[in-house]
């Protein structure tokens, strides 16, 4: 594990950094990077919708081959899905010996969607956290945890160059472990999927779906599932699940570690384990690829049929009365 003290900024003063886009990390990593007294441009396409908020910030910003062919060192913030071409058309022409390529998920490295030449760094700091954390949290003077990984050490410098800017961006704060392209990528999908995206929501709706059916009102059911999961979650963080526990009652620790087994049972874990293997043969990334060819058909259709889920019409309501959520 590597912390502030482990990484000096040094190494990045002089060079100037290119964050390509400027969305959830984007905006995090350009601005962590600018208070921590670095030299940022952001690469944006023209017209772009995020302009405004970049140029707000006190950010330059430039066409992605413009910043691409200004930067020493290139951060790709783009959706993993538009990364591939992006490079091809507006990066590569400017990837020029000696310069360093970066990434916060290894996706299109590890499935060979992008292939850098051999004669520059390729680095992944990888925030695991989602992008707006990333800035709070180092606004507040604390960090989100990221992985470091090196694909290609063309310079000899890579890792300091990497932990370098794990600090600026303030992850440093946090801890930063060493991966691998591979490693990070293949945990991050499946724990996207499996826990803490796809398996927290249906956990979510399926216990709130349960209780409505039931004829419980879906207000209760909503506090219960949803809003008050992040208060049980925030104690799992600070203290593990044992503090969590230490907390509730001793009736909810009873129910809790005789009934949880029963909710994730063998059967979930068989595929958990599938949904592991479909990441690590590249299934999962064929259809995501193919999907974003084909113009995204099922994606929009599965997007509109969550957003209408009544759980999120009922949480709409709810968060009305919760001014302190909408800043
Ligand atoms: N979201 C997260 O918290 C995390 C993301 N990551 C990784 O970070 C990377 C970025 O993800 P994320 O921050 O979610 O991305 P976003 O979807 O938030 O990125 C949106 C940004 O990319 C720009 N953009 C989209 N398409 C193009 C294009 N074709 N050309 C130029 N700019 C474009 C958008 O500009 P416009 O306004 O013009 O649309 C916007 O500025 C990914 O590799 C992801 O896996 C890693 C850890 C966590
Ligand atoms: C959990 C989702 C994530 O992997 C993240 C915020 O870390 C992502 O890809 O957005
Ligand atoms: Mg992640
Ligand atoms: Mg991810």
């Amino acid at each position: 594990m590597y912390y502030d003290q482990d990484a000096d900024l040094g190494v990045l003063k002089g060079k100037k950094i290119a964050i390509m886009g400027y969305g959830s990390q984007g905006h995090a990593q350009a601005q962590n990077l600018k208070d921590s007294g670095l030299d940022v441009v952001v690469g944006l396409r023209p017209g772009s919708k995020s302009r405004a908020a970049a140029e707000a910030a006190g950010l330059t910003v430039k066409t992605v081959a413009e910043a691409a062919a200004a930067a020493d060192i290139i951060q790709i913030l783009l959706p993993d899905e538009t990364q591939a071409r992006v490079y091809r058309e507006e990066i590569a022409p400017h990837l020029t010996a000696g310069k360093v390529l970066m990434f916060s998920h290894g996706f299109n490295i590890h499935f060979n969607q992008i292939v850098p030449p051999a004669d520059v760094d390729v680095i992944m700091v990888a925030p695991k956290g989602p992008g707006h954390l990333v800035r709070r949290m180092y606004v507040e003077g604390q960090g989100v945890p990221a992985l470091l990984a090196i694909y290609q050490d063309a310079s000899g410098r890579a890792k300091e160059i990497g932990l370098a800017y794990a600090k600026g961006i303030g992850a440093a704060r946090a801890g930063v472990i060493e991966t691998t392209f591979k490693e990070e990528t293949e945990t991050d999908l499946f724990g996207e999927q499996a826990v803490l995206c796809g398996g927290a929501t249906a956990l979510v709706k399926a216990g709130f779906e349960i209780l409505v059916e039931a004829g419980y009102q879906p207000e209760i059911a909503y506090f219960e599932c949803l809003n008050e999961l992040k208060l049980i979650v925030d104690l799992m963080y600070e203290g593990g699940i044992k503090y969590m526990r230490y907390s509730i009652s001793d009736t909810a620790e009873y129910g809790d570690v005789t009934r949880g087994p029963r909710i994730i049972d063998d059967h979930v874990r068989a595929t958990m384990k599938s949904i592991l293997k479909e990441i690590q043969d590249g299934v999962f990334a064929r259809e995501w690829i193919l999907e974003n060819q084909a113009g995204r058909p099922s994606f929009n259709a599965l997007r509109k049929k969550e957003r209408e889920h009544l759980i999120e019409q009922v949480g709409d309501t709810l968060r009305e009365m919760m001014p302190w959520l909408k800043k």
